[in-house]
């Protein structure tokens, strides 16, 4: 960004002028405060008593503040100007006891209120995360998923200051307004009906600036989701930005993206800095006028000089509550622009969803059908499949094959129901699957991705997801299978070694056999393999190959691959070619048949590089 697109977009900011999308991250439809709250207070139900504990300290403690400016008058009245030592002792602790006692008030407020705020934060992005992973994978894989943390994050944190703390402060404030205002009345009517004028010129200035700081704080949230974008995705591909010499581009991306949000933060912080000064000249000019009336007051003898420096007290205290009301509001105001980041996230419904009441499914068949199936993803501008159909019963092996792009895993995605088809149907022994629950056909699928299919836990962990519930013993027993335990018992901490993120302290190949052995632990009766050997040498190929078969026997097996050689076993090979099915048969009879298929095959067989051994740990 230049320095002049920099200063278009403070301009911009200044003239409230609502932006576009940044390029990052996504916008958010403006929502009001009432809403804010409407759509967030049910989170606080179950605090709600200790809540009430808040309220009677937040009207204790002004009280008390209260109680010990008045002591100053008694002190001044009745023990300096007569200077009479009577009541010295009896005001020193009375002072001292109710200061102890506004510590106190002072601790267990901040305490329980920092403990429920926690709470709220806790429970609401518990709640946040577990409705994101409802919605469809095809949501969340369209959406950057460094701005989607950030609304998790600092937004759901603004959340919590409008919510709660703002509301306690507001509270705070009101009551304090209303016992040192009360005060004002008590000691002189006329002087505190002065020193009121000074107020609505507070509100006026509040309410210019808030409006202002809202569009800057909204601008300055949006940024800061873009940040985390790019600094998510540039620091996950680490590797491939070292390899093609990137990281001064990507320096300079992330620099870019920062100085929107720099731009915005010195809008916002431009606003709140003149809004002080602005507000202390306003206090300073109802002080003046107080000083002067309340000398005339002095002279007249109607108040007491106590009386009058007591005044001056409780109307600088006053002043405080009246400019944080001001302050808060600008608070309030930008912590909504968070919320409206937030509620629209939990807005989003998921694009697949349970039927009102499901076809029960236990253990399936597994007798898995495409009948006629066309599918478009969601923004995409043509179709993906094309009247596909085919049927796979149990224990057999049905292969996709075809070349990059043709379809294959769009059709793997629809039988796992992460999307649905446009027109046609998917079935699960018979049912569409649009009749059944989705976990329960999720239960019966064992899936063996081509993307990274491993977590950063220990090798063991990452066994038992495929069965939550399953002993050491069967972890064991299915790593075997996977051809698995020889090279996890060699890992530092066998079992227990954790793998890294997305895996990295493990080969491909050892990264495959856990998701193997993870399959195998799931005992479902449909297997998904989608490009189980992708990335792995000729050699490592084979090697996972045979516990690939033991897991696949008995099943109904969908096989995905590019590589014609790891399919010929299949019982019937389809050949997708832009969606549609073109080839469909054993291998013998697509030789055969000398199309499409032949000819891949062919190439395949003559590009077979010699096998070379995959490394294992010594
Ligand atoms: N999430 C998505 N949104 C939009 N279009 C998509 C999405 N995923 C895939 N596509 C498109 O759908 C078509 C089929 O993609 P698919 O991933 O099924 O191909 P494939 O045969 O599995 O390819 P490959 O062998 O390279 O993995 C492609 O044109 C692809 O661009």
């Amino acid at each position: 960004m230049t320095i002049t697109d920099a200063f278009s977009r403070i301009r911009s900011v200044f003239g409230v002028t609502s932006h576009g999308p940044g390029e990052l991250a996504e916008s958010a439809p403006a929502v009001a405060v009432r809403e804010v709250f409407r759509r967030f207070w049910p989170y606080l139900r179950p605090y709600r008593r200790w809540l009430w504990v808040v309220l009677v300290l937040i009207v204790l403690a002004p009280l008390l503040d209260t109680i010990t400016i008045w002591f100053f008058k008694v002190l001044i009245d009745r023990v300096l100007v007569p200077r009479d030592f009577g009541l010295f002792f009896t005001l020193g602790a009375a002072y001292l006891g109710v200061t102890l006692l506004s510590g106190l008030v002072q601790f267990v407020d901040q305490y329980l209120s920092t403990w429920v705020a926690e709470r709220f934060l806790l429970d609401l992005r518990t709640d946040l995360f577990g409705h994101l992973h409802q919605l469809s994978v095809g949501f969340l894989e369209r959406r950057k998923t460094g701005d989607t943390l950030s609304r998790m994050t600092s937004d759901l944190a603004a959340i919590e200051s409008l919510v709660l703390s703002g509301l306690a402060q507001a509270l705070s404030y009101c009551f304090k307004i209303v016992l040192f205002a009360g005060a004002l009345f008590l000691l002189s009517w006329q002087l505190a009906a002065v020193s009121l004028v000074t107020v609505p010129a507070f509100w006026l200035a509040a309410k210019y600036f808030s409006r202002r700081i809202k569009a800057a704080s909204r601008e300055k949230r949006q940024r800061t989701g873009s940040i985390t974008s790019v600094a998510e995705e540039s620091l996950s591909n680490a590797a491939l930005v070292k390899a093609y010499g990137q990281e001064r581009g990507e320096t300079e991306r992330l620099h870019r993206e920062n100085l929107g949000s720099f731009a915005a933060e010195l809008v916002a912080t431009r606003l709140r800095s003149l809004f002080t000064p602005l507000v202390e000249l306003l206090e300073l000019f109802g002080v003046l006028i107080i000083v002067g009336l309340g000398t005339w007051q002095l002279v007249q003898n109607s108040i007491s000089l106590g009386g009058l420096i007591v005044f001056l007290g409780y109307l600088s205290q006053l002043y405080a509550p009246v400019r944080g009301f001001g302050q808060l509001t600008n608070t309030l105001f930008a912590a909504s622009a968070g919320a409206e980041r937030v509620i629209e996230l939990m807005d989003r419904r998921p694009e697949v969803r349970d039927p009102e009441q499901p076809t029960p499914l236990g253990r399936a068949r597994g007798v898995v059908g495409f009948d006629d199936v066309a599918f478009r993803y969601p923004h995409a501008d043509r179709d993906a499949l094309h009247h596909v159909s085919f049927t796979a019963h149990p224990g057999q092996t049905l292969a996709l094959v075809g070349a990059s792009g043709s379809g294959k895993s769009t059709t793997g995605k629809l039988l796992l129901r992460f999307y649905d088809p446009t027109s046609g149907a998917v079935t699960l022994d018979g049912h569409d699957l649009r009749t059944l629950d989705q976990a329960d056909v999720r239960r019966n699928i064992a899936v063996v991705l081509q993307d990274i299919t491993v977590l950063d836990t220990t090798v063991r962990e990452n066994i038992r997801w495929g069965k939550p519930d399953a002993t050491d013993a069967e972890i064991v027993e299915a790593a075997r299978a996977a051809d698995a335990h020889e090279f996890i018992t060699a890992l530092p901490d066998g079992y227990d070694t954790r793998v890294g993120s997305h895996g990295r302290l493990l080969s491909g190949g050892q990264r495959q056999r856990i998701s193997i052995a993870r399959a195998m632990i799931r005992d479902a009766p449909i297997l998904l393999l989608d490009e189980p050997t992708v990335g792995l040498d000729a050699a490592s190929t084979e090697r996972i190959l045979e516990p690939l078969r033991r897991l696949m026997s008995g099943r109904t097996t969908i096989v995905v691959s590019h590589n014609l050689l790891t399919v010929r076993d299949a019982d019937r090979i389809l050949l997708l070619d832009h969606g549609r099915v073109t080839e469909a048969g054993t291998h013998e009879e697509l030789l055969r048949h000398d199309g499409a298929y032949a000819h891949l095959y062919r190439l395949h067989r003559h590009d077979r590089p010699e096998p070379v051994a995959e490394q294992e740990p010594a």
